[in-house]
């Protein structure tokens, strides 16, 4: 089954259009969500969840339509946005007592498992608390009323790598069963390269590409060569940098005839970023 299933979502805002966003995970995997800055991430993520009105399109989670079924949804989706404020002056626990009367399936021995796992202290005021400790409440609510969908806007941002590493072994604990799927934005390459089964790369408001991590990869080569052999290759590149070493660059793969004295090897998911970011900025 796909937990999530997103058909073209569409949004005008005055100076930023999402166009066309579509693309689909299957149920117990881990999708990592990645773009430049204002690339439309946030946008998409409040809109799959109703926050915002979409001006069309379709989002469909765990074979059910999100517009018609939203309050049914909810109970199924665990949602966290990695900057999120709560109400400064209550204690978490006061905070806890409130929210988890909205879930059905409250389990509270999963929410005092993570409360230790994560070292949360429930008599702490939400001000007393560092961003990373505000993911990881947040995360721990999430998690706590039988999610079988984790929405996660930049769950990883105010982490430490320790703390991170660790997230992300929850992370894949928790899709193992095959019954949870993980949906989460980030700017941390990294992370997906550790644990992502796919990937889907959102530049400008339009989806570049969604793929399992290794086909992600594949649909790229970074070329490298001395600068005379630049205009070989040069009118096809997605974008390039020169250097004192010659040239590097992005290319479609299946845009790519090997030449002789052009290398091509396999992308990082970061270098696929920051090439694409290039190509937008030779644009501005
Ligand atoms: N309510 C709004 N009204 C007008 N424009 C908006 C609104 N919300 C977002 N935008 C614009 O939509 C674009 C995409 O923003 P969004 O927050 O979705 O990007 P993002 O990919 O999540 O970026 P970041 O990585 O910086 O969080 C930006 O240009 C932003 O200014």
């Amino acid at each position: 089954m796909l937990a999530l299933d997103i058909r073209n979502l569409t949004k005008h805002y005055p100076q930023f259009q999402l166009r066309d966003v579509s693309f689909q995970l299957e149920q117990g995997y881990i999708m990592g969500f990645i773009g430049a800055n204002g690339a439309g991430k946030t946008t998409t993520i409040k809109l799959m969840m109703n926050m915002i009105r979409a001006d069309g399109g379709e989002v469909r989670i765990l074979g059910k339509n999100m517009a018609e079924r939203e309050l049914e949804l909810k109970q199924e989706i665990g949602c966290a946005f990695g900057g999120i404020e709560f109400y400064a002056r209550s204690k978490i626990k006061t905070l806890t007592d409130t929210i988890k009367r909205f879930y059905q399936h409250w389990d509270e021995a999963a929410y005092s498992g993570y409360l230790r796992r994560f070292k949360l202290n429930e008599n702490k005021k939400v001000a007393e608390l560092s961003t990373g400790m505000k993911v990881k409440y947040s995360l721990a609510l999430a998690l706590s009323h039988g999610a079988k969908l984790l929405i996660l806007d930049e769950p990883t941002s105010g982490l430490d790598p320790v703390a991170r590493d660790d997230l992300l072994d929850l992370f894949q604990e928790l899709v193992a069963g095959g019954e949870i799927s993980i949906l989460f934005s980030t700017h941390i390459t990294s992370d997906l390269e550790k644990c992502a089964d796919f990937i889907t790369f959102i530049a400008d408001g339009q989806i570049m590409h969604s793929a399992d991590k290794e086909a992600f990869k594949e649909t790229y080569r970074l070329l490298s060569g001395d600068e005379s052999r630049l205009n070989l290759v040069k009118e096809r590149m997605i974008a390039y940098k020169i250097n004192s070493f010659g040239f590097t660059g992005l290319i479609r793969s299946a845009d790519f005839v090997p030449h002789p004295g052009i290398q091509a090897a396999t992308p990082s998911l970061e270098e696929i970023m920051i090439y694409f970011a290039k190509k937008e900025q030779a644009y501005v």
